[in-house]
């Protein structure tokens, strides 16, 4: 026995590796770069909003008090005295019996306390001097009264929240043209095994291509990170350690690929002996992927993922994609896990709870889930087509269809439930 594992569930793994990750230092960026940027401080409504009465529609600004009684059977005649643009300001005030031509967006003149749509009136054209109305209008009516949507001072949105095209619109519209956002993590990253060749190298026997570094590459941007790849590590635990120390100075966090089982040239377990590593976790309750272990190496996060794809791509979103959110300051790490019903029995006993790879489908209003089946931990052809993982508890006969199952998503970020 090289070591002693401990296991530990995916929730506890979670909690010691959340644990473990700060939140990076803050910038500055343009609103054009905030996208997908976690805000680091509370943003607040420079001013109501909208900071004026204005028009929802294209028609006239009236006094609700001078349409009373009007029909299309008998519609009343108003006095057009200007016409307001959208961005301009009304010169004169609407009093009895007259009216303001006024477009969608347009400031509400003095005196006007309705607005009636071009549909609604009879003889509306653009130099009309007499318009008639057909229809009665209540006080308020068709007016967006200043500060109805938001008043000065409402939080808009707050530290930790991910910034998307709705945030965007809000920061354009309160005059934030930049924004504190949460410095973006250095993710570096490194495959490791004798067997691995380069994506354009010829096969030979016993080898294969490295396709775990393009995929946590992928991942790891797709996550808000930077990706830094390294070359892979030397079986010789003294080289491999300092390499990693080495790598470890230029980035927030280190994932690697291969080498946690217990095999002969499983570097990365020997490294959990060395003086300044802390060992997190090198077990955790969940196929596939058990062996994912995780470290502090000189006080930084390390996660070292299985080689095996499939263990990877799972070891990956359960805590890489965590600490990435983390690290970007993100309020919520780890994406809520939502509920569906297995669309097919799955009944494959298993120790640990099984982190099946599959898709959502709607059937009748009802979300189902349906297993990818492709099950082993070193296949990789449907990663592709995978957009949640299917959580089989352990023990039993697994779950029949129908079932209500947990879900973890991936691929879907509509799926995940906020707030
Ligand atoms: N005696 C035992 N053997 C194994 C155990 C165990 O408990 N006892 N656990 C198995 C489990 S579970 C897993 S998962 C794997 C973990 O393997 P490693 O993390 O040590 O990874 P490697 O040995 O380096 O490789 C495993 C597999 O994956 C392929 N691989 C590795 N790197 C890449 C890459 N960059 N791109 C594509 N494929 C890669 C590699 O060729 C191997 O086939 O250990 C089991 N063994
Ligand atoms: O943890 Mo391993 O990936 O189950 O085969
Ligand atoms: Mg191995």
């Amino acid at each position: 026995m090289r070591f002693a594992r401990q296991t530990v569930s995916v929730k506890e793994a979670l909690g010691k590796w959340q644990s473990v990750l700060p939140s990076l230092e803050t910038e500055q960026v343009q609103i054009g770069e905030a996208y997908g940027r976690i805000l680091a401080c509370d943003l607040y409504a420079t001013h109501d909003l909208p900071h004026f009465d204005r028009s929802p529609l294209d028609g006239f600004a009236v006094r609700a008090a001078d349409t009373v009684g009007a029909s299309v059977a008998s519609p009343l005649a108003l006095r057009v005295i200007e016409t307001v643009a959208a961005g301009q300001v009304p010169t004169r005030t609407v009093t009895e019996g007259c009216a303001a031509r006024i477009m969608t967006g347009a400031m509400l003149p003095e005196g006007a306390d309705a607005v009636i749509m071009f549909e609604q009136t009879q003889n509306p054209g653009e130099h009309a001097e007499t318009v008639w109305i057909k229809r009665a209008l209540r006080p308020g009516e068709n007016v967006s009264r200043r500060g109805e949507e938001m008043a000065k001072g409402t939080v808009i949105a707050k530290a930790g929240e991910r910034i998307n095209a709705g945030t965007i619109a809000s920061l354009a519209a309160f005059g934030y043209a930049q924004v504190d956002v949460f410095r973006r993590p250095r993710v570096g990253l490194l495959a490791t095994g004798s067997e691995l060749l380069g994506i354009d190298e010829p096969l030979v026997p016993g080898k294969i291509r490295n396709s775990n570094t393009v995929m946590l590459t992928a991942l790891i941007a797709e996550a808000g990170g930077i990706p830094v790849c390294f070359s892979g590590l030397p079986d010789e635990l003294a080289v491999a350690k300092q390499k990693i120390s080495e790598y470890m100075q230029q980035v927030d966090l280190l994932i690697s690929s291969g080498g946690v089982s217990v095999g002969d040239f499983d570097v990365i377990a020997l490294l959990t002996n060395e003086p300044d590593v802390e060992l997190l976790f090198n077990r955790v309750a969940m196929r596939p992927g058990s062996p994912t272990t995780s470290m502090l190496v000189g006080g930084k996060p390390y996660l070292a993922l299985s080689g095996n794809p499939g263990a990877c791509f799972l070891g990956f979103e359960l805590f890489a994609r965590t600490a990435i959110r983390r690290l970007s300051g993100a309020a919520e790490a780890f994406p809520r896990m939502i509920r569906a019903r297995l669309a097919v029995s799955y009944e494959k006993p298993c120790p640990y709870p099984r982190y099946l790879r599959g898709r959502l489908l709607e059937q009748d209003g009802v979300l189902l889930a349906m297993p990818d089946f492709n099950e082993k931990a070193g296949n990789l052809g449907t990663l592709k087509d995978s957009e949640c993982f299917i959580v089989i508890p352990p023990g039993g006969s697994g779950k029949q269809a129908g079932e209500l199952v947990e879900i973890l998503t991936h691929a879907a970020p509509s799926w995940r439930k906020e707030g």
